[in-house]
């Protein structure tokens, strides 16, 4: 086995050439820079300069977007609270909370200001605004149709330059610093983007010399990067192009047809039922039901299972019975630690 990963990581040197050592070392340089350059604004929030809205609900949506793109149009629409909208740019100056009832979960949607390039380096409200997306559980980057592709790449950027990665999984490596013993690195898979002797001048370079890195990915420096970075915000993330009203036939084809996509008019109502939909789906919402009353109790993240009934009932809790699809066995007895599925029926069972 260790023979394995070795000859491995081997053959690896030799297929990584000198620029793409030189380009992931200055990569891992600019990523500590930047993570710096960061610093100031990381205290600043921590003394209350974010927008301060209490989280609410079952999960948290955060409306991204350049200005006048629609996003207080939508919240007005999908929510009942009103928030102005107009044609000039920076209606909506700040944090705006409203509540969308869905399938018994109540999901908060926040409008927020616009952002534009620049925000992430403090440009406008920018910065607030990114720290509130860092809080959700998805981002709607609401774009307008009628303006291209650019704000689409723009936006990314500027999410991107803080640490958040939209819809990309936590890369699969094991990384654990270490006290002593060096650096010891092994891969379960082959290697194209990495290698051995890149992983350490990379961790030499935040200075690491003693650590545990194990690939089980084809991981790239950069995602490498992330993991010894840490605090990376995975997010996921729907596109969703408002103002279709306003284009071609053939343009909302193409849209509708990008991935992680959704072509809207705010205008005329169109295609709102099946945003919701695709926003659920992406929120990963899993109901739970009640057995005794037969509705749902709660709705959590699958991540966060059952958030809300283990802080009401942690205490108490001696087990659950639960019958649908996440069991093998209905009912089946399980601990805190159970995934549940969606229209699964809990009984919990107190000490
Ligand atoms: N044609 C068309 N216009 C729309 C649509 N949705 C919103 N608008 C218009 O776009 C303009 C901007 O809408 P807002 O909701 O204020 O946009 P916003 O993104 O909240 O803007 P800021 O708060 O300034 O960032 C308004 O004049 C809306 O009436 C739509 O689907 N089609
Ligand atoms: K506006
Ligand atoms: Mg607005």
């Amino acid at each position: 086995m260790q023979f394995t990963a070795l000859s491995l990581t081997t053959c690896c040197v030799s297929v990584i050439s000198a620029t793409e050592y030189h380009l992931g070392l200055l990569k891992a340089k600019l990523a500590k820079y930047r993570a710096q350059l960061l610093e100031p604004s990381k205290s600043s929030a921590a003394k209350g300069e974010g927008f301060d809205v209490m989280k609410s609900g079952d999960a948290r949506v955060a409306l991204i977007g350049f200005p006048s793109v629609g996003k207080s149009t939508f919240l007005s629409l999908m929510t009942s609270t009103a928030s102005e909208a107009a044609s000039y740019e920076f209606t909506t100056l700040t944090c705006i909370p409203g509540v969308i009832e869905y399938k018994g979960a109540n999901i908060q949607l926040l409008d927020l200001p616009g952002i534009i390039e620049g925000a992430a380096q403090g440009k406008g409200r920018g910065r607030q605004v990114i720290a509130v997306a860092r809080t959700a559980d998805v981002v709607i980057m609401m774009l307008d149709a009628t303006k291209g592709e650019v704000q689409r790449a723009l936006l990314e950027k500027e999410l991107e330059s803080v640490g958040i990665r939209l819809n990309k999984s936590k890369p699969n490596i094991y990384f654990k610093p270490k006290k002593g013993g060096g650096i010891s690195f092994n891969s379960t898979v082959t290697l194209t983007q990495c290698s051995e002797k890149l992983v350490q001048l990379i961790l030499h370079e935040y200075k690491i010399f003693n650590a545990e890195v194990l690939f089980r990915e084809d991981c790239s420096p950069d995602e490498f990067i992330d993991v010894i970075v840490g605090n990376r915000v995975y997010m996921p993330c729907l596109y969703v192009y408002n103002k279709i009203d306003q284009i071609s036939m053939e343009e909302v084809d193409r849209l509708a047809r990008r991935p992680h996509s959704v072509v809207i008019s705010c205008g005329m109502k169109l295609n709102l039922d099946y945003l919701l939909e695709k926003l659920w789906e992406y929120l990963a919402l899993t109901c739970i039901y009640t057995k005794k009353r037969g509705q749902c109790l709660t709705c959590c993240l699958s991540v966060l299972q059952c958030h809300r009934i283990h802080r009401s009932l942690a205490s108490q809790f001696k087990y659950a019975l639960v019958w649908g699809t996440s069991t093998k066995y209905s009912p089946q007895r399980v601990g805190l630690t159970h995934m549940m599925e969606h229209e699964d029926v809990i009984q919990i069972v107190k000490k």
